[in-house]
């Protein structure tokens, strides 16, 4: 099971989450959450983890190719445009200037389930309020859950994420708001309980 801890910006609760097996971190950097990240925030994030854990820039209202420069100019691995902003061309333009992309949206957008089917290289689904913590019904997948290298996310918790990955059987999970005391307060405790659950789920 693929784990991401997304919201991050400490290196110590980055080295928290890659010492407790997480395979990612994402560090937010969109002018409206509660997570928004600065430059050397994010900067701290990545040298904690680099070799050791994929870095992600997640946003959702940057323009994307902006948002591309953005993640190549602070050097993160992956660019995860996030909801309703992006549309295919927008997956093209980011992809012209970083080669990987990942593409988080959820299902009341009525988007395309195929993973790659915007040239992205990760498909992740999540509740219709990005980072809110808010759960969504997961029997809406049933019968459509993609193949594939895909991701589950929304309102996922040291105490759910077993539940949600039987449910779904994702290629693996993210979580933000579940990893946290308050918005934006992030618990080391709490990721490492996350990816605890989420590897032996
Ligand atoms: O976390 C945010 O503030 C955020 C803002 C804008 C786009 C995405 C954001 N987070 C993503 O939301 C999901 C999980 O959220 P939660 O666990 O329900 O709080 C995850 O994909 C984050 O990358």
């Amino acid at each position: 099971m693929y784990v991401k801890i997304c919201g991050l910006r400490t290196a110590d609760h980055a080295q928290t989450a890659i010492e407790a097996g997480a395979h990612a971190v994402g560090v937010v950097m969109n002018r409206t959450s509660a997570r928004r990240a600065s430059d050397d925030e994010a900067r701290a994030v990545i040298e904690a983890s680099r070799g050791s854990a994929d870095t992600v820039l997640v946003v959702n209202d940057m323009p994307a190719e902006h948002a591309a420069r953005t993640a190549r100019r602070l050097g993160f691995d992956v660019l995860q445009l996030h909801g309703r902003a992006y549309g295919e061309q927008d997956f093209a333009a980011a992809l012209e200037v970083v080669p990987r992309v990942w593409r988080a949206t959820s299902l009341d957008l009525d988007p395309p389930l195929e993973v790659g089917a915007w040239g992205e290289e990760v498909l992740l689904l999540d509740a219709p309020k990005p980072g809110s913590g808010e759960r969504w019904d997961l029997s809406d997948l049933a019968d459509r859950a993609p193949d594939g290298t895909w991701m589950v996310a929304g309102g996922l918790s040291p105490a759910n994420v077993r539940e949600a990955v039987d449910a779904v059987r994702p290629w693996g999970v993210d979580v933000s708001s579940g990893v946290e005391t308050a918005p934006g307060e992030k618990s080391s405790e709490l990721i490492r309980a996350f990816v605890e659950a989420a590897l032996r789920a």
